[in-house]
């Protein structure tokens, strides 16, 4: 299967007060600054904001795998256990795979930095045809925490799924491809 040379990504935050203008989105600017300095191979991305909300989420996720043709979308926020945080519901009414490993290593991750309520989040990634989607907690800082656990593992990842090829600078996320 060939590659698309451009990958496209997508970077979605989950916020009530974010999306109402109450407070500036500072999650989604961390997202796609970290991707920029990450991914050296030609990308593009968009970044989204919408409210908390099991339906309006798994909308705005299906509509960027199918119709945008996103081969990874970073969703930050929406995560924890308070009424209005679906996000995890709406990952799972639109994919086919979960990879439970993303959440265990980015919970861990956060853990070793002395964040005891890393464990409130329900932090996952799964799989939609050829699109690989990253639940990440809501929290600005931590983004860069997660993104470092998990990502050597995503190049691979989307190799096998059949979604664009991307590169990283190796200085900063060596990605792991087996032999
Ligand atoms: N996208 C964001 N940009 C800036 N700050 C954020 C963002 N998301 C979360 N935060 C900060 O982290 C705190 C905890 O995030 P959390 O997702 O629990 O917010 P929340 O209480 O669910 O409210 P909301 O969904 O309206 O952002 C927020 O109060 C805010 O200070
Ligand atoms: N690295 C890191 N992980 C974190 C946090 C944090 O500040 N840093 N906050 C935690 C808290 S307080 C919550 S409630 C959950 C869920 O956050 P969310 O609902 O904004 O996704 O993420 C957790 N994970």
């Amino acid at each position: 299967m060939s590659q698309r040379q451009t990958a496209r990504i997508a970077v979605v935050t989950v916020s009530d007060r974010a999306s109402r203008g109450e407070y500036e989105d500072r999650g989604g600017p961390a997202a796609e600054a970290w991707l920029r300095q990450t991914v050296t191979s030609p990308v593009e991305i968009v970044r989204h904001v919408v409210p908390d909300g099991r339906e309006g989420v798994a909308a705005t996720l299906r509509q960027l795998a199918d119709g945008a043709g996103a081969d990874l979308i970073l969703v930050t926020g929406g995560t924890g256990p308070a009424p209005r945080d679906e996000t995890p519901e709406a990952l799972a009414d639109v994919i086919e795979k979960e990879l439970p490993g993303f959440g265990e290593a980015m919970r861990r991750a956060s853990l070793a930095e002395g964040v005891p309520t890393a464990i409130l989040s329900r932090q996952t990634a799964g799989i939609r045809n050829a699109c690989l989607m990253i639940l990440l907690p809501g929290k600005p800082a931590a983004i860069a925490t997660c993104l470092d656990a998990v990502f050597a593992a995503v190049p691979y990842c989307l190799d096998l799924i059949g979604a664009g090829r991307i590169e990283t600078d190796e200085k900063r996320i060596r990605a792991f491809r087996p032999a």
